[in-house]
């Protein structure tokens, strides 16, 4: 019975010693989040019967429609973070600018940062597929008690402290890790308490699925083209499957526990491909770092990608090790 596995709580109270500069803030935070992830949650899984579906009506900075769950979700996080004073600023990508959470004020000595995708795959959320949230968390570089900078949030993802993600299918799952492997939590809906259901999660080395939007096809670069028509080919355990939920959140969950491959490239249409370097790719990136997979662009690791705006985009390709190897090698041949 779950009333036996270790609470979410629990855990980020017990692991608390391995922080490097434990002093608490990070398990509050922590747990700010698990708040907030259940209060999304709740909302999520009655999406048809409140009016919490369809568009809000506006565009973000993305100039993508927002939708109304887009709105809520991103509220409640900054809400939650906010009123318990755990933060000094936060990134969205439902939020134009960094929100600085009365950073100046000189008691004010939180550290950390957080940036989120608020709503991951949001085009899902009227057809009732899974959907997520994604984190992203980092000790501010300026200092404490003046006002929180651009520069705090822009910081390679190699310098994050904390990444995970909420997972909202046909169980409610946070995932997440401090550096110190992947943990995964499922919610108990009846109890209101996530469980650790999923110790050290890593990616098998190897897999035989691929997701990728096939649909944008002939506009990617000749290398990932060829790596397609490769994971198609009848030879040895190929042709793999495909699998595309259209969730970033939900694929490269079901990749690291399956094992696979996903991938948004860069495309004739996407120069840069689609999703966003610091709240979407390097957070993901480092998850699968700490479960024994791989992230790149292609070419460079995800997390040494030097960041320059908020909201860039950048091209993703992550997963099992050796597949993403694969994936490299191609598009170096194809160059
Ligand atoms: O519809 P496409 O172009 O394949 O894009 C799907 C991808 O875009 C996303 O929905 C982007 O994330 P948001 O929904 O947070 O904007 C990813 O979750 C998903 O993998
Ligand atoms: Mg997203
Ligand atoms: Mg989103």
């Amino acid at each position: 019975m779950s009333e036996q596995k270790q609470t979410l709580g629990e855990f980020i109270i017990k692991n608390q010693s391995s922080f490097q500069y434990s002093s608490g803030e990070l398990s509050s935070l922590l747990n700010s989040i698990r708040l907030a992830a259940k209060i999304v949650n709740h909302e999520v899984n009655k999406a048809g019967l409140v009016d919490i579906i369809g568009a809000a009506g506006d565009t973000n900075i993305q100039g993508e429609d927002q939708q109304k769950l887009d709105v809520y979700a991103n509220d409640k996080f900054i809400q939650t973070l906010t009123k318990r004073n755990i933060v000094c600023g936060i990134a969205s990508e439902e939020e134009d600018d960094f929100i600085s959470i009365n950073s100046q004020d000189k008691n004010h000595q939180n550290k950390y940062v957080v940036l989120i995708d608020p709503l991951d795959g949001s085009s899902n959320i009227d057809v009732n597929v899974s959907v997520g949230t994604i984190f992203s968390i980092y000790r501010r570089v300026t200092p404490v008690g003046t006002p929180v900078q651009l520069e705090d949030f822009l910081q390679k993802g190699s310098e994050q402290v904390a990444a995970g993600y909420v997972v909202y299918g046909t169980s409610t799952m946070l995932v997440y890790t401090t550096g110190h492997g992947v943990n995964g939590f499922t919610l108990n809906p009846a109890i209101g308490s996530f469980y650790l259901s999923h110790p050290n999660m890593e990616f098998p080395e190897d897999g035989n699925i691929y997701s990728v939007n096939e649909g944008n096809y002939i506009h990617f670069p000749q290398g990932i083209k060829n790596y397609i028509k490769y994971c198609q080919e009848e030879e040895g355990d190929r042709p793999y499957t495909s699998r595309y939920i259209g969730s970033l959140v939900s694929d490269f969950h079901r990749n690291m526990i399956k094992g696979g491959i996903y991938l948004y490239p860069q495309s004739s249409k996407n120069p840069n491909g689609k999703l966003r370097l610091l709240y979407e790719c390097n957070p993901m990136a480092f998850l699968a770092e700490q479960a024994n997979g791989k992230s790149s662009d292609g070419f460079t690791r995800t997390l040494d990608v030097e960041p320059t705006e908020l909201h860039q985009r950048v091209p993703f390709i992550c997963g099992s090790k050796n597949m993403v190897e694969k994936a490299e090698e191609f598009m170096r041949n194809a160059q």
